[in-house]
């Protein structure tokens, strides 16, 4: 039995069944867990902990002992790991701490008009919560994704959260990245807890991370019923297109297609291709390749969602990943960067034979934490930007405000608000009557 399953050739296709094609599996099972998380948020908004101890017991099987994880433990996690990983762990932080310094932003101080002065202050975020995923595969990395741009932007308080059993390497990411304030509880119940506070876990500003659909669907619900918390995005199930062409190569390839593929049942990863060669050599790649993993059942489960595409021609394959907005974008061509004019949405790009795309979920430099769903046509990843928030400041004189008044009360008269054109025209009256 073939591996991918799905393979079509896009001029033979009508358009539903293009969209069906570029819909995403999770979307396809949204309705029956919107209940189950609603739920679970409302039980930890009344019961606090004792709904934690309760789901964790329920969906982690463990029967938690402590939320919180001990100072000691993230301090000393350091001596339970290889010294080897501690240096990888080291290198990343060293790019990704690099390359998100200089997203670093000013502040910007500028007059307008003569008199009129404006600015814009950056202010960190005070309290972020910051969710590592952890069901299937402890995700050091994404510690490391996060915890940077947070400490880099200023926020005073970082707390994170991650399933329960917390990987030695992920208190050591985080210990050396400065969080001090850890607990041990994943999935939707994390969420609720950061968003509402319980008696151990405190309430936060702003919830970041990626996470299983339940996490996501906790975001999403919990960015909709308060206003004193906001979400990063919803970054769920990874995704990965490749666009390739005749220059690919089949095995590299394949192992793209693979590493996306093992993140959970509900990834999803395309090859778009102009060459029917080339889809053929990677899906014998993929046949041989898959048994050298560890998590072969997940990426079958997976590439059951995935599709082999194959185009007229590569700007029609261009066009396909516009439409579909990935998280990542593999460009292997001749020429990558000649198709890199007209990429319009994707989270993330890697281009050539020479750039999986692993080296950015782990140590080039950029975040990993990118949007899925379609939403990379309208967001962006995560950057030190989402963890500030931006001020506007104005200050006029006297001359400033008499040079103004006119533009602003003829707008104020405009829109009929009579309240706002008395607001300039009272202070030139008060200078009148001294005058
Ligand atoms: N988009 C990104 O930037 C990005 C980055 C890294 C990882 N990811 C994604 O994050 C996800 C990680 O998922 P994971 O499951 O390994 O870890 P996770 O930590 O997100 O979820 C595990 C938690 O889910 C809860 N859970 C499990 N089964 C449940 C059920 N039936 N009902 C309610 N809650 C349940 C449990 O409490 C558990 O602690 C993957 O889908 C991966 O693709 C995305
Ligand atoms: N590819 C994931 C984002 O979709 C990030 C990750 C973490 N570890 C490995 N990969
Ligand atoms: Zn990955």
């Amino acid at each position: 039995m073939d591996i991918i399953k799905n393979i079509v050739f896009w001029s033979q296709i009508n358009t539903e069944q293009k969209l069906k094609v570029l819909s995403r599996p999770i979307l396809n099972q949204k309705k029956t867990i919107t209940k189950t998380v609603s739920q679970i948020i409302n039980d930890v908004r009344i019961l606090g902990d004792d709904a934690l101890y309760k789901y964790t017991y329920k969906f982690d099987k463990i029967n938690l002992k402590s939320i919180k994880v001990k100072f000691d433990h993230i301090a000393n996690a350091s001596t339970y790991i290889n010294k080897n990983l501690k240096k990888s762990i080291n290198i990343a932080k060293k790019n990704i701490t690099l390359f998100h310094a200089s997203q670093k932003n000013s502040p910007i101080k500028l007059n307008t008009q003569i008199g009129v002065t404006c600015e814009q202050l950056i202010r960190p975020i005070e309290s972020v919560g910051i969710y590592i995923p952890g069901g299937s595969a402890p995700l050091i990395s994404t510690v490391l994704m996060l915890a940077i741009p947070a400490y880099l932007s200023g926020c005073k308080k970082i707390v994170l959260c991650s399933p329960p059993n917390i990987d030695y390497a992920i208190l050591y990411a985080a210990y050396i990245c400065n969080v001090r304030e850890i607990y041990q509880i994943g999935g939707a119940q994390a969420i609720a807890a950061l968003a509402y506070g319980t008696k151990t876990i405190p309430k936060v500003n702003k919830i970041f991370g990626p996470g299983n659909m339940y996490v996501t669907e906790a975001k999403s619900q919990i960015s909709n019923l308060l206003n004193n918390t906001s979400i990063d995005m919803l970054a769920g199930p990874s995704e990965l297109m490749i666009i390739a062409d005749e220059h690919a190569n089949a095995d590299f390839i394949a192992s793209d297609l693979i590493s996306q593929a093992e993140h959970g049942v509900d990834s999803q990863v395309f090859l778009v291709t102009s060459s029917i060669k080339l889809a053929n050599n990677v899906l014998n790649s993929l046949k041989s390749q898959i048994h050298k993993i560890s998590r072969i059942t997940i990426v079958k489960k997976s590439l059951k969602n995935s599709f082999f595409i194959i185009t007229k021609n590569l700007l029609e394959a261009v066009a396909i990943s516009n439409m579909y907005a990935p998280e990542h974008l593999i460009i292997q061509t001749k020429k990558p960067r000649y198709l890199l004019q007209y990429i319009k949405n994707a989270g993330s790009i890697f281009l050539g034979l020479w750039s999986p795309e692993s080296v950015g979920d782990y140590a080039s430099g950029p975040n990993h934490v990118l949007p899925t769903y379609g939403y990379a046509s309208s967001q962006s990843g995560l950057s030190v930007r989402d963890f500030q928030k931006y001020i506007s400041v104005q200050e006029l004189t006297l001359k400033g405000l008499l040079n103004i008044s006119k533009t602003v009360k003829m707008l104020a008269s405009a829109e009929k608000l009579d309240g706002h054109k008395y607001a300039v025209q009272s202070r030139i009256d008060y200078i009148k009557g001294k005058n």
